[in-house]
Protein backbone atom coordinates (compact mmCIF):
# COMPACT_ATOMS: atom_id res chain seq x y z
CA UNK A 1 0.00 0.00 0.00
CA UNK A 2 1.20 3.57 -1.49
CA UNK A 3 2.12 5.88 2.03
CA UNK A 4 0.29 9.30 2.08
CA UNK A 5 2.41 12.26 1.53
CA UNK A 6 2.92 14.38 3.99
CA UNK A 7 1.37 17.14 4.01
CA UNK A 8 -2.92 17.36 4.74
CA UNK A 9 -2.75 20.29 7.20
CA UNK A 10 0.39 21.59 7.43
CA UNK A 11 0.67 24.61 10.28
CA UNK A 12 1.60 27.84 9.08
CA UNK A 13 4.51 27.54 11.36
CA UNK A 14 6.84 24.90 11.59
CA UNK A 15 7.53 22.90 15.10
CA UNK A 16 11.28 23.37 16.17
CA UNK A 17 12.76 20.03 16.86
CA UNK A 18 14.77 20.68 20.12
CA UNK A 19 17.99 18.44 19.51
CA UNK A 20 19.45 19.71 22.77
CA UNK A 21 16.66 18.12 24.71
CA UNK A 22 16.79 14.80 22.84
CA UNK A 23 20.28 14.77 22.88
CA UNK A 24 19.54 14.62 26.68
CA UNK A 25 16.51 12.28 26.89
CA UNK A 26 19.55 10.11 24.56
CA UNK A 27 22.57 10.56 27.16
CA UNK A 28 20.04 9.94 30.29
CA UNK A 29 19.13 7.03 28.96
CA UNK A 30 23.13 5.97 28.49
CA UNK A 31 23.70 7.15 32.38
CA UNK A 32 20.64 4.63 33.21
CA UNK A 33 21.85 1.83 31.00
CA UNK A 34 25.56 2.13 32.59
CA UNK A 35 24.29 1.60 35.88
CA UNK A 36 21.83 -1.40 35.14
CA UNK A 37 24.06 -3.07 32.79
CA UNK A 38 27.50 -3.26 34.70
CA UNK A 39 29.42 -2.39 32.18
CA UNK A 40 31.84 0.30 31.91
CA UNK A 41 32.63 1.71 28.46
CA UNK A 42 35.77 3.25 27.56
CA UNK A 43 36.05 6.24 25.30
CA UNK A 44 39.65 7.81 23.75
CA UNK A 45 39.48 10.63 21.99
CA UNK A 46 42.46 11.16 20.09
CA UNK A 47 43.48 15.46 19.41
CA UNK A 48 46.49 16.11 16.51
CA UNK A 49 46.92 19.71 16.70
CA UNK A 50 45.64 22.78 18.70
CA UNK A 51 42.42 23.85 16.33
CA UNK A 52 40.55 25.94 18.63
CA UNK A 53 37.01 24.28 17.28
CA UNK A 54 38.71 20.24 17.87
CA UNK A 55 39.64 21.30 21.17
CA UNK A 56 36.24 22.32 22.25
CA UNK A 57 34.49 19.05 20.97
CA UNK A 58 37.40 16.66 22.12
CA UNK A 59 36.37 18.44 25.88
CA UNK A 60 32.96 18.35 25.76
CA UNK A 61 33.07 14.52 23.85
CA UNK A 62 35.75 13.73 27.18
CA UNK A 63 33.48 15.60 29.59
CA UNK A 64 30.26 14.28 28.65
CA UNK A 65 31.98 10.48 28.85
CA UNK A 66 32.89 10.57 32.40
CA UNK A 67 29.98 12.16 33.51
CA UNK A 68 28.04 9.26 31.79
CA UNK A 69 30.31 6.86 34.09
CA UNK A 70 32.81 5.80 31.08
CA UNK A 71 36.45 5.38 31.45
CA UNK A 72 37.03 8.52 29.73
CA UNK A 73 40.87 9.22 28.47
CA UNK A 74 42.41 12.04 25.99
CA UNK A 75 45.19 11.99 24.14
CA UNK A 76 46.73 15.32 22.94
CA UNK A 77 49.38 14.90 20.66
CA UNK A 78 51.01 18.14 19.08
CA UNK A 79 50.21 19.16 15.49
CA UNK A 80 53.99 18.11 13.98
CA UNK A 81 53.46 14.51 15.50
CA UNK A 82 54.36 12.19 12.43
CA UNK A 83 52.01 9.70 10.57
CA UNK A 84 53.56 6.49 12.54
CA UNK A 85 53.33 8.04 15.89
CA UNK A 86 49.67 8.49 15.37
CA UNK A 87 49.22 5.31 13.65
CA UNK A 88 51.18 3.53 16.48
CA UNK A 89 49.19 5.29 19.34
CA UNK A 90 45.65 4.00 17.31
CA UNK A 91 47.23 0.24 17.92
CA UNK A 92 47.84 0.68 21.10
CA UNK A 93 44.11 2.02 21.56
CA UNK A 94 43.20 -0.90 19.62
CA UNK A 95 44.97 -3.32 21.57
CA UNK A 96 43.76 -2.28 25.17
CA UNK A 97 40.23 -3.91 26.55
CA UNK A 98 39.80 -0.88 28.84
CA UNK A 99 38.92 1.08 25.35
CA UNK A 100 35.54 0.42 23.11
CA UNK A 101 36.01 3.44 21.49
CA UNK A 102 38.69 5.34 19.63
CA UNK A 103 37.67 8.70 17.93
CA UNK A 104 40.09 10.75 16.38
CA UNK A 105 39.40 13.97 16.24
CA UNK A 106 38.86 15.58 12.41
CA UNK A 107 40.47 17.29 10.90
CA UNK A 108 44.04 15.92 11.29
CA UNK A 109 46.93 18.22 10.21
CA UNK A 110 47.99 18.02 6.14
CA UNK A 111 50.62 15.79 6.45
CA UNK A 112 48.93 13.12 8.15
CA UNK A 113 46.86 10.55 5.83
CA UNK A 114 43.54 10.80 7.33
CA UNK A 115 42.19 7.49 5.62
CA UNK A 116 44.97 5.73 6.61
CA UNK A 117 44.33 6.68 10.25
CA UNK A 118 40.58 5.81 9.99
CA UNK A 119 41.62 2.48 8.22
CA UNK A 120 43.59 1.42 11.10
CA UNK A 121 41.16 2.00 14.24
CA UNK A 122 39.28 -1.84 15.19
CA UNK A 123 35.73 -1.61 13.21
CA UNK A 124 34.73 -2.93 16.57
CA UNK A 125 35.77 0.22 18.13
CA UNK A 126 35.22 2.89 15.50
CA UNK A 127 32.28 5.12 16.96
CA UNK A 128 32.71 7.61 14.77
CA UNK A 129 31.30 4.88 12.18
CA UNK A 130 33.78 5.93 9.63
CA UNK A 131 36.10 2.88 9.05
CA UNK A 132 34.66 1.00 5.44
CA UNK A 133 33.85 -2.07 7.50
CA UNK A 134 31.38 0.04 9.39
CA UNK A 135 29.80 1.58 6.21
CA UNK A 136 30.02 -1.35 4.45
CA UNK A 137 27.64 -3.46 6.66
CA UNK A 138 25.35 -0.30 6.99
CA UNK A 139 24.68 -0.35 3.16
CA UNK A 140 24.24 -4.30 3.02
CA UNK A 141 21.09 -3.56 5.28
CA UNK A 142 23.37 -5.03 8.45
CA UNK A 143 22.84 -1.83 10.57
CA UNK A 144 22.68 -4.33 13.66
CA UNK A 145 26.49 -5.14 13.20
CA UNK A 146 27.89 -1.84 12.15
CA UNK A 147 29.13 1.16 14.14
CA UNK A 148 27.26 3.96 12.24
CA UNK A 149 28.25 7.42 11.70
CA UNK A 150 26.80 9.88 14.44
CA UNK A 151 25.67 13.02 12.81
CA UNK A 152 23.21 11.00 10.25
CA UNK A 153 22.37 8.50 13.35
CA UNK A 154 21.35 11.60 15.65
CA UNK A 155 19.50 13.22 12.39
CA UNK A 156 17.26 9.92 11.98
CA UNK A 157 16.10 9.91 15.39
CA UNK A 158 15.39 13.73 15.86
CA UNK A 159 13.08 12.67 12.12
CA UNK A 160 11.49 9.67 14.05
CA UNK A 161 10.42 12.01 17.23
CA UNK A 162 9.27 14.62 14.59
CA UNK A 163 6.99 12.44 12.60
CA UNK A 164 3.95 10.93 14.20
CA UNK A 165 3.99 8.27 11.72
CA UNK A 166 6.33 5.37 10.12
CA UNK A 167 8.95 7.00 7.79
CA UNK A 168 7.94 4.19 4.86
CA UNK A 169 7.06 5.40 1.87
CA UNK A 170 7.86 8.99 2.40
CA UNK A 171 10.03 10.77 -0.44
CA UNK A 172 13.31 11.71 1.30
CA UNK A 173 15.76 14.37 -0.10
CA UNK A 174 19.37 14.82 1.18
CA UNK A 175 21.29 17.37 -0.20
CA UNK A 176 25.28 16.39 -0.07
CA UNK A 177 27.31 13.28 -0.43
CA UNK A 178 29.75 12.89 1.60
CA UNK A 179 31.05 9.84 3.04
CA UNK A 180 30.86 11.25 6.84
CA UNK A 181 27.18 12.50 6.59
CA UNK A 182 25.51 12.63 2.80
CA UNK A 183 25.60 8.99 1.96
CA UNK A 184 25.47 7.05 5.14
CA UNK A 185 21.80 9.39 5.57
CA UNK A 186 20.29 8.26 2.67
CA UNK A 187 21.48 4.40 3.76
CA UNK A 188 19.46 4.98 7.07
CA UNK A 189 16.60 6.87 5.31
CA UNK A 190 16.23 3.83 2.25
CA UNK A 191 16.34 1.46 5.49
CA UNK A 192 13.61 2.95 6.74
CA UNK A 193 12.08 2.16 3.53
CA UNK A 194 11.93 5.93 2.14
CA UNK A 195 12.08 6.85 -1.27
CA UNK A 196 15.59 8.36 -1.58
CA UNK A 197 17.43 11.26 -3.71
CA UNK A 198 20.79 12.31 -3.33
CA UNK A 199 21.09 15.53 -4.72
CA UNK A 200 24.62 17.75 -4.72
CA UNK A 201 26.35 20.63 -6.35
CA UNK A 202 25.72 19.03 -9.72
CA UNK A 203 22.32 17.91 -9.44
CA UNK A 204 19.96 19.91 -12.03
CA UNK A 205 16.97 22.05 -10.76
CA UNK A 206 17.60 21.50 -6.73
CA UNK A 207 14.37 23.63 -5.78
CA UNK A 208 12.26 21.57 -7.86
CA UNK A 209 13.59 17.76 -6.47
CA UNK A 210 13.45 19.87 -2.81
CA UNK A 211 9.77 20.61 -3.51
CA UNK A 212 8.98 17.09 -3.68
CA UNK A 213 10.56 15.91 -0.36
CA UNK A 214 8.62 14.87 3.02
CA UNK A 215 11.66 15.09 4.53
CA UNK A 216 14.57 17.35 3.34
CA UNK A 217 18.05 16.87 4.94
CA UNK A 218 20.43 19.53 4.01
CA UNK A 219 24.69 18.64 4.40
CA UNK A 220 25.88 20.94 1.57
CA UNK A 221 28.35 23.26 3.43
CA UNK A 222 26.77 25.94 2.27
CA UNK A 223 25.09 28.90 4.33
CA UNK A 224 21.45 29.18 3.81
CA UNK A 225 21.45 27.57 0.23
CA UNK A 226 18.42 26.33 1.01
CA UNK A 227 15.36 28.55 -0.07
CA UNK A 228 12.11 28.77 2.00
CA UNK A 229 10.42 28.58 -1.39
CA UNK A 230 12.10 25.19 -2.13
CA UNK A 231 10.58 23.31 1.10
CA UNK A 232 7.34 21.46 1.10
CA UNK A 233 4.47 22.45 3.52
CA UNK A 234 4.41 20.31 5.92
CA UNK A 235 8.10 18.44 5.26
CA UNK A 236 10.52 17.82 8.26
CA UNK A 237 13.83 19.66 7.71
CA UNK A 238 17.01 18.71 8.99
CA UNK A 239 19.79 21.48 8.72
CA UNK A 240 23.04 19.55 9.41
CA UNK A 241 25.18 22.29 8.27
CA UNK A 242 27.44 24.85 10.09
CA UNK A 243 28.77 27.79 8.63
CA UNK A 244 30.22 30.76 10.65
CA UNK A 245 29.81 33.88 9.05
CA UNK A 246 30.28 37.57 9.26
CA UNK A 247 27.86 39.32 11.21
CA UNK A 248 28.64 42.92 10.96
CA UNK A 249 24.95 43.85 12.42
CA UNK A 250 26.91 42.14 15.91
CA UNK A 251 29.50 44.59 15.51
CA UNK A 252 32.91 44.76 13.69
CA UNK A 253 34.79 41.46 12.85
CA UNK A 254 31.72 39.74 14.75
CA UNK A 255 30.49 36.18 13.12
CA UNK A 256 27.20 34.02 13.63
CA UNK A 257 26.65 30.46 12.90
CA UNK A 258 23.75 29.56 10.42
CA UNK A 259 22.92 26.13 8.60
CA UNK A 260 22.13 25.45 5.46
CA UNK A 261 18.68 26.11 5.37
CA UNK A 262 17.36 29.81 5.32
CA UNK A 263 15.71 28.95 8.50
CA UNK A 264 13.09 32.18 9.09
CA UNK A 265 11.75 31.48 5.30
CA UNK A 266 11.74 27.61 5.66
CA UNK A 267 10.12 27.55 9.41
CA UNK A 268 7.34 29.37 7.33
CA UNK A 269 6.58 26.20 5.40
CA UNK A 270 7.58 23.38 7.17
CA UNK A 271 5.43 21.01 9.69
CA UNK A 272 9.42 20.79 11.96
CA UNK A 273 12.57 21.97 11.57
CA UNK A 274 15.71 21.92 13.42
CA UNK A 275 17.57 25.23 14.10
CA UNK A 276 21.62 25.83 14.00
CA UNK A 277 22.52 25.86 16.58
CA UNK A 278 20.71 23.43 19.12
CA UNK A 279 19.59 21.07 16.49
CA UNK A 280 21.59 17.92 14.98
CA UNK A 281 24.61 19.30 16.17
CA UNK A 282 23.76 18.28 20.21
CA UNK A 283 23.30 15.00 19.00
CA UNK A 284 26.39 14.13 17.17
CA UNK A 285 28.39 14.39 20.63
CA UNK A 286 25.06 11.78 22.35
CA UNK A 287 25.04 9.37 19.54
CA UNK A 288 28.65 8.96 20.06
CA UNK A 289 27.80 7.97 23.36
CA UNK A 290 25.44 5.24 22.03
CA UNK A 291 28.19 4.45 20.27
CA UNK A 292 30.75 3.83 22.58
CA UNK A 293 27.75 2.19 25.03
CA UNK A 294 27.15 0.05 21.83
CA UNK A 295 30.49 -1.20 21.51
CA UNK A 296 30.64 -1.75 24.73
CA UNK A 297 27.88 -4.09 25.58
CA UNK A 298 29.18 -5.92 22.27
CA UNK A 299 32.31 -7.03 24.05
CA UNK A 300 30.45 -8.08 27.06
CA UNK A 301 27.70 -9.93 24.80
CA UNK A 302 25.24 -8.28 26.23
CA UNK A 303 22.14 -7.49 23.37
CA UNK A 304 22.60 -3.41 21.70
CA UNK A 305 21.02 -0.87 23.44
CA UNK A 306 17.82 0.79 21.58
CA UNK A 307 17.78 4.61 21.29
N1 LIG B 1 36.16 12.48 14.50
C1 LIG B 1 35.22 13.43 14.29
N2 LIG B 1 35.61 14.66 13.95
C2 LIG B 1 34.65 15.60 13.70
C3 LIG B 1 33.28 15.30 13.86
C4 LIG B 1 32.91 14.00 14.23
O1 LIG B 1 31.70 13.64 14.37
N3 LIG B 1 33.91 13.09 14.44
N4 LIG B 1 32.31 16.31 13.72
C5 LIG B 1 32.71 17.70 13.65
C6 LIG B 1 32.85 18.39 14.94
N5 LIG B 1 31.96 17.94 16.02
C7 LIG B 1 32.31 16.84 16.72
O2 LIG B 1 33.41 16.37 16.66
C8 LIG B 1 30.86 18.72 16.46
C9 LIG B 1 30.56 19.93 15.88
C10 LIG B 1 29.51 20.72 16.37
C11 LIG B 1 28.74 20.29 17.44
C12 LIG B 1 27.67 21.14 18.03
O3 LIG B 1 27.01 20.73 18.95
N6 LIG B 1 27.48 22.36 17.53
C13 LIG B 1 26.58 23.33 18.14
C14 LIG B 1 27.06 24.71 17.82
C15 LIG B 1 28.42 25.01 18.37
C16 LIG B 1 28.84 26.46 18.18
O4 LIG B 1 28.12 27.34 18.61
O5 LIG B 1 29.92 26.67 17.60
C17 LIG B 1 25.17 23.18 17.59
O6 LIG B 1 25.01 22.83 16.41
O7 LIG B 1 24.25 23.44 18.35
C18 LIG B 1 29.03 19.09 18.02
C19 LIG B 1 30.07 18.31 17.53
C20 LIG B 1 34.06 17.81 12.92
N7 LIG B 1 35.01 16.87 13.37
Amino acid sequence: MNAEPLNASAPATARIIDGKAVAAEVTDSIAAMVAARGVKPGLAVVLVGDDAASQVYVGAKGRKAAELGFHSVQHTLPAETSERDLLALVAALNADPAIHGILVQLPLPAHIDTTKVLETIDPAKDVDGFHPINVGRLAIGERERALVSCTPAGSLLLIKRALDRPLAGLDALVIGRSNIVGKPMAQLLLQESCTVTIAHSRSRDLPAIARRADILVAAVGRPEMVRGDWVKEGAIVIDVGMNRIAAPERGEGKTRLVGDVAYGEAAARAGAITPVPGGVGPMTIAMLMANTLTAACRVAGLPDPQF
